[in-house]
């Protein structure tokens, strides 16, 4: 099967193809290139694409958001300098969205910024991550608070790799795919839950292509969020206090399919449609780790510290109705109400 391609417009265009194999046929036009993995992926990964673009420098970074800390970016800084990568080399993100947010960073600071390109290598990476440009790490207070906007150059999201991916890994990054799903593509919520939603089945590249095309049409539109890109962070109030809080015991997609059902309880609160069904299909699906005991005061200073809040105080992304997302504020005795109930449904989604 032909690979797929979904464009991202804007002041800088480019492809995202989606398809098999493409890890050994990927191509920069740069003479040199530092390829940034991280240290658990599969090592056939990190060989075929050294194979293909023959790097100067090979850096290999800690799982997960480990990877995603003052300290690391700091050393791969070092590293790429102590190779000499040149203003005129790129830098290759190889991996989940840990990976290439990190990669991101490095190469729009790295020598006031070079070219950049991702390869992800996760369902979240290449339904979400991988695209659109924002790049950072985490800072102890809170989740992705120090980075920059700096879109790759071309994102090649090749599906062979999501088979060895672990099957939890692959639910949490579904979060993202039915995201899409509630604030803009409906088709999709079905399509996510289906049986056929895995490695290896033929529709699933076409999923895919879609679940990106909302991320790719919303970052065309908005590249550097002055308005609608927010709605992508529809679930992600809660989301990223839930990591920062549990130090990342609960990963990011699993933060998201939690933090979607509090947005669906918000947003029937101030008198939004009840997608409450939606997002609790969704849980039942995942089967997240389970939370441990957490109060609405344990995560509230995280969530104050979100990056859509402004002099005014924060603001949630909720939903009118399916494929109807609004920027709105909560009064503080719904949050807390809401939050009461979004604990006694998760201990009636097990
Ligand atoms: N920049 C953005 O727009 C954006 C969007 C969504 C999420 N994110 C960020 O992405 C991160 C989460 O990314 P993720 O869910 O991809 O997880 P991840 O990057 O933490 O990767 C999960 C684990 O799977 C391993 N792995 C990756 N591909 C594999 C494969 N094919 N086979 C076997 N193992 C593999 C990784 O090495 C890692 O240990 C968070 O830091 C989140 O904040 C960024
Ligand atoms: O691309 C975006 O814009 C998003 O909000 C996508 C999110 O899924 C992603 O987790 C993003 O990193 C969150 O951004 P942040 O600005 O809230 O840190
Ligand atoms: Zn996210």
């Amino acid at each position: 099967m032909q690979p797929l391609e979904v464009k991202v417009g804007g002041e800088q265009p480019y492809t995202v193809t989606v398809g098999a194999g493409l890890l050994a046929r990927v191509r920069v036009p740069q003479r040199h290139v530092a390829l940034i993995h991280p240290a658990d992926l599969p090592p056939a990964f990190v060989e075929t694409v050294q194979a293909a673009l023959s790097p100067t420098v090979t850096v290999s970074v800690p799982p997960r958001d480990g990877c995603k800390t003052l300290a690391v970016y700091a050393d791969v800084l070092s590293q790429l300098a102590a190779a000499n990568l040149p203003r005129d080399g790129a830098v290759v993100g190889l991996g989940g969205g840990a990976a290439t947010d990190l990669a991101g960073f490095v190469a729009a600071s790295y020598l006031r910024g070079v070219a950049f390109y991702t390869l992800p290598t996760t369902l979240l990476g290449m339904v979400d991550a991988a695209v659109g440009g924002k790049t950072g790490v985490n800072l102890p207070e809170g989740k992705n608070l120090v980075g920059a906007f700096w879109p790759p150059q071309a994102v090649w999201c090749d599906t062979d790799t999501l088979t060895t991916l672990p099957s939890e890994i692959f639910r949490e990054g579904a979060a993202e795919a039915y995201k899409h799903g509630l604030i803009a593509d409906p088709s999709l919520l079905p399509r996510v839950l289906s049986p056929d939603f895995r490695p290896g089945d033929p529709g699933l590249e076409a999923t895919l292509a879609d679940a990106i095309r909302v991320k790719a049409e919303v970052v065309t539109r908005d590249p550097t969020e002055q308005g609608e890109r927010a709605h992508l962070n529809f679930g992600h109030t809660l989301a990223h206090a839930l990591e920062a809080h549990t130090h990342h015991a609960i990963p990011h997609g699993e933060a998201v399919g939690y933090g979607m059902h509090y947005a669906a309880l918000l947003s029937r609160a101030l008198g939004g449609a009840d997608l409450t069904a939606h997002t609790r299909a969704f849980l039942r699906w995942q089967r997240p780790t389970p939370l441990p005991d957490l109060t609405f005061d344990d995560l509230w200073p995280y969530m104050a510290r979100d990056k859509k809040a402004d002099a005014d105080g924060v603001r949630f992304v909720l939903l009118h109705d399916l494929g109807r997302p609004y920027l709105g504020r909560v009064p503080g005795a719904v949050l807390r109400r809401e939050f009461a109930a979004w604990q006694t449904d998760l201990t009636l989604v097990r």
